[in-house]
């Protein structure tokens, strides 16, 4: 018989640890190889480090196609995936593979050569974002205790946390818009914002002048378009659960500071090279959803983007996901949606 006791694999542990810290169930994670909810706070597979076997069952992801898929040919959204047999609820379709790029190239490249499979891993924003909100759903009351609990030892780290507030404010802020698609709340108390901000022009006229608009209009990170003197930004979704990718801004320092002063998410980028999972389409009914997932490294910024299935699926059936684009965001460009659900909002741009 199968091992499946969660709290002797430490791999299995960190899903569990990281889903409590955004108040997830603890039964958060694979089941048996099905995911049935998404994960915000990813989930840590096995990989070649640990002592278990191939077959064990917290290793999903890394696994090649096990479904019979298809890439088929549709009446006006160009190719499309369908699936040839059943898929239950919660299985494993595939990974978003491409090639990694950083957010400047990114952006030129996305200009030059398309935007259309440009997935943002922005794993790291989407959990600081949930943690953030979590915490607002604390009573005053609650927070008032933890306060207190928390003033000794705050006192010891005050010259501490005082250096960390300059090296934030010393940070360049990089304001982009970063669509995002939108998933299911997982269970438990989360209630987290999923609307997306557009990026209006009255916030970039106030950033003008700044360090960071100066390096724009010097060819730095983008390219400005000449018509209307904006900053376009390719089109993206977002490689974790919709909440405006990192256009989030944390109150507290992010853990992406660590990894330099200009660190921003990575691109992935299946344009040139990617497989099967740069086929699928948007729906506004989707019956897909995506997860990050670690396999073969910890490092928050390189989470591998995973497709499971929402609902039970038939097979024949298109499969898609839902990428959340902000309509209206990207100057310039519209995009009308064709996925034919009852509740399609017309436009995916
Ligand atoms: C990641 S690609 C999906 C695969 C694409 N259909 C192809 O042939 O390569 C995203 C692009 O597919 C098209 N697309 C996807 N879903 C769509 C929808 N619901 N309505 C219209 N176009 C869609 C759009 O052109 C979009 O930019």
């Amino acid at each position: 018989m199968i091992n499946q006791d969660k709290s002797k694999c430490a791999c299995w542990k960190l899903t569990l640890d990281g889903a409590k810290t955004i108040g997830m169930d603890d039964d958060a994670g694979y089941v048996y190889r099905r995911l049935l909810d998404p994960v915000p706070s990813g989930i840590y597979e096995c990989n070649s480090r640990c002592k278990c076997k191939h077959t064990c069952l917290n290793r999903v992801a890394q696994h090649p196609l096990q479904l019979k898929l298809q890439v088929f040919k549709t009446q006006n959204r160009g190719w499309g995936i369908r699936a040839l047999n059943d898929v239950p609820k919660g299985a494993f379709l595939c990974v978003y593979a491409g090639n990694l790029l950083t957010d400047a190239t990114a952006n030129l490249d996305g200009l030059n050569e398309g935007d259309e499979y440009l997935a943002e891993l922005d794993y790291i924003e989407v959990v600081e974002q949930m943690k953030e909100g979590y915490e607002e759903d604390v009573p005053d009351k609650d927070k008032e205790l933890d306060k207190n609990a928390n003033e000794d030892s705050e006192e010891d780290e005050s010259t501490e946390s005082d250096s960390e507030e300059r090296r934030e404010k010393n940070d360049e802020q990089d304001d982009d818009f970063r669509p995002a698609y939108d998933i299911p709340q997982p269970r438990g108390p989360l209630l987290f914002n999923k609307s997306l901000r557009k990026r209006d022009k009255k916030n970039k006229k106030e950033k003008e002048g700044s360090p960071a608009a100066e390096k724009k209009k010097q060819g730095g990170d983008c390219i400005t378009i000449s018509d209307d003197e904006e900053v376009r930004e390719p089109q993206r979704f977002a490689a974790q659960a919709g909440m405006g990718g990192n256009d989030f801004k944390s109150k507290h320092r992010s853990v992406r500071a660590h990894f330099g002063k200009d660190e921003a998410c990575y691109i992935m980028d299946a344009k040139v090279q990617g497989n099967i999972g740069r086929y699928l389409n948007h729906s506004c009914q989707p019956n897909v959803f995506v997860q990050n997932v670690f396999v073969d490294t910890h490092d928050p910024r390189f989470p591998w983007v995973a497709f499971f299935a929402l609902s039970d699926i038939r097979s024949g059936t298109e499969l898609t996901w839902n990428y959340n684009y902000d309509v209206g965001s990207v100057p310039g460009k519209t995009l009308y949606c064709y996925c034919g659900a009852p509740n399609c909002r017309g436009r995916l741009l």
